[in-house]
């Protein structure tokens, strides 16, 4: 079942975009400061170039001349005063917004970390990577450069309205009132914009996650020729982000419209407004053409802003799915650091990946210490998923899985979980880094001896040791490829670094061909020594070696004993016995 994850409200977003900024309250005062400086020496300019008309309409002769060069000089060093203030302003504003961008991302990183893994599988693949990728990315130019550049154009606007009305209380509301008119279309375009930018971040989510899925499943795809299937679903989701790409297209047209009039009229006001008052005696020359430079220097803010309030919604819709991945609750509440060494207790165990249809069904199941017990039944009858419960990967839905006297597998810290348990699957990833730093994932304060320990226990130094920079060799995408069964030894040495008292083992070695899987077998023998073990069976020759078999049926364990005994009962594993021998 696909279920999003979370979106957090817009009194959330607020507020984490208010602690995220609250963080550097200094340098956000610096640049407050800084433009504020750069915004007076831009308005200076316009009510300079009035008193130069006023000047020059007023009177001529050599004193003018000389007033004028002063005021000439006055502009030039308001000029360069602005320029000065603005880039330095703006640095500031970068490195505060570059800083504020990787919080942003460390958090959300942190966050997705953390989701209990139940949530990611039912939340699907595109979800998670549209915020991880989309989403971050349609917030970084907003956090990194609109932030200051709203300042700025909020500082400008706010200066140069003031400016105006206190050159001329008389001409400024035809500079003011233009711009007073365009308010309810920005308000019907804020009320409408957030929902609609949402709604197509989700679409393109699930576009994303389409694209992701086939990928993944490439092979699958075209063993069953899904091919056109795949289209037929990407087209759809397709169709659907174009009728929401197109409805945002239509609020950014409206959003253009009044903010374009909203730039061009006070300048056209002021001019036809000023002439009038300048016919009945109520305005001079010069405090026109200042009022009028306003107007045009207004226009540069506000049209600069259409850009950064459409940015600003989209960036909120992004921001509102981002921070709703830290509204996921936790599975577990990790406290309890002791370990006991012991093999857990199924009591009751149910589980339910989708509400209402439990795949297990009050398991109970007991694993005696240092024994091997192979879980075999039918594909579907739930062997993997008890599994993960007994490796306290998921909760169970109901019931317990117990270690030592009382302690719930997830109340355990993933320190103390690792040294009672740990999964072993199929899935061997060789992250792109040093072998060490490989290894280390199963435990970071390992030193180099305890690395190169691990790697011989499990068959694995020769190799190790001939790489070219030794466990500092990059392996991975862009460096050393493995071979599968180099990276099942990696993964086997990590659960020898981790050193858990009981072991499950899923479909650990059945990825790999005839001879690497020998040798796989090998290395995990190694490994198995004295602990528990789980082993989910997919081939009964593994319940043969076995101490005990426990037979799942429909996610109730129908038989529990020795191979040999069951087989003598002529149940189920009988039946599933003779049916795999005869195959
Ligand atoms: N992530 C999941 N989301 C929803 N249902 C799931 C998920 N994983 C497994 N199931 C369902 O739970 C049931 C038990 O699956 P499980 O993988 O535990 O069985 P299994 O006995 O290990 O099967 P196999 O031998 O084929 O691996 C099946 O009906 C399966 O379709």
């Amino acid at each position: 079942m696909n279920r999003r994850l979370p979106v957090a409200d817009g009194a959330a977003v607020r507020r984490r975009a208010v602690e995220l900024i609250g963080a550097h309250k200094g340098a956000v005062a610096a640049v407050t400061v800084i433009q504020l400086l750069a915004a007076l020496a831009s308005v200076g300019i316009p009510r300079v170039l009035g008193a130069m008309v006023d000047l020059v309409a007023g009177a001529a002769g050599a004193e003018v001349a000389g007033r004028l060069q002063g005021l000439i000089a006055v502009v030039i060093a308001l000029a360069i005063g602005n320029a000065a203030l603005t880039g330095c302003g703006e640095y500031l504003a970068r490195v505060l917004g570059e800083r504020v961008f990787a919080e942003l991302r460390e958090r959300l990183v942190g966050s997705v970390m953390h989701l209990p893994l139940s949530v990611v599988e039912s939340a699907g693949t595109g979800d998670l990577l549209g915020r991880t990728g989309r989403d971050l990315e349609s917030i970084r130019t907003v956090v990194q450069r609109g932030v200051s550049q709203i300042l700025v154009i909020v500082l400008t606007l706010l200066t140069i309205v003031g400016a105006a009305v206190f050159t001329s209380p008389r001409l400024s509301p035809a500079l003011i009132l233009p711009l007073v008119a365009v308010m309810p279309a920005m308000r019907w375009y804020l009320r409408h914009a957030v929902p609609a930018y949402r709604a197509m971040n989700a679409m393109w989510a699930e576009v994303d996650g389409v694209v992701a899925e086939t990928a993944d499943q490439a092979a699958t795809v075209d063993a069953h020729g899904l091919g056109r299937r795949r289209n037929r679903i990407l087209d759809r989701a397709m169709i659907e982000v174009w009728s929401t790409e197109q409805y945002t297209l239509w609020l950014r047209i409206v959003l253009i419209t009044a903010l374009g009039l909203g730039s061009f009229a006070p300048v056209i006001a002021v001019v036809a407004w000023g002439a009038w008052l300048a016919g009945h005696g109520a305005a001079t020359l010069g405090a026109i053409t200042t009022v009028a430079l306003y107007a045009v220097q207004l226009r540069t803010p506000v049209s600069e802003m259409t850009f950064w309030i459409d940015s600003l919604q989209t960036a909120g819709a992004a921001m509102s799915r981002i921070v709703g991945v830290e509204l996921v609750a936790p599975d577990r509440q990790a406290t309890n650091s002791a370990v006991t060494g012991r093999p857990p207790r199924a009591c009751g165990v149910s589980y339910a990946y989708l509400l209402g249809h439990d795949v297990l069904h009050e398991v109970d199941l007991e694993l005696i210490p240092g024994e091997r017990l192979a879980v075999v039944g039918p594909s579907g009858s739930g062997k993997s998923t008890l599994g993960r419960m007994l490796a306290g990967i998921h909760p169970p839905t109901r019931g317990r899985v117990l270690v030592g006297e009382d302690t719930d597998l997830t109340a355990l810290t993933e320190a103390a979980l690792h040294r009672e348990v740990a999964l072993v699957t199929q899935e061997h990833h060789v992250f792109a880094c040093s072998l060490a730093d490989n290894l280390r994932l199963a435990r970071t304060d390992a030193t180099d001896a305890e690395l190169e320990r691990a790697l011989k226990v499990i068959g694995a130094a020769e190799w190790a040791q001939g790489l070219s920079d030794g466990l500092d060799t990059l392996v991975g995408a862009g460096g050393v490829q493995l071979t599968p069964g180099q990276a099942q030894q990696v993964a086997l040495a990590r659960i020898v670094l981790m050193d858990p008292a009981t072991l499950v083992l899923d479909e650990a070695t059945s990825l790999l061909d005839p001879s690497a899987a020998r040798s796989a077998e090998r290395s995990l023998d190694a490994v198995l020594a004295g602990r528990t073990v789980v082993a989910i069976a997919h081939r009964l020759d593994t319940a043969v070696a076995a101490d005990r078999v426990a037979v799942v049926i429909d996610g109730r364990i129908v038989e529990l004993g020795p191979h040999a005994e069951l087989l003598a009962a002529d149940g189920e594993y009988a039946r599933l016995w003779h049916a795999w021998v005869s195959d």
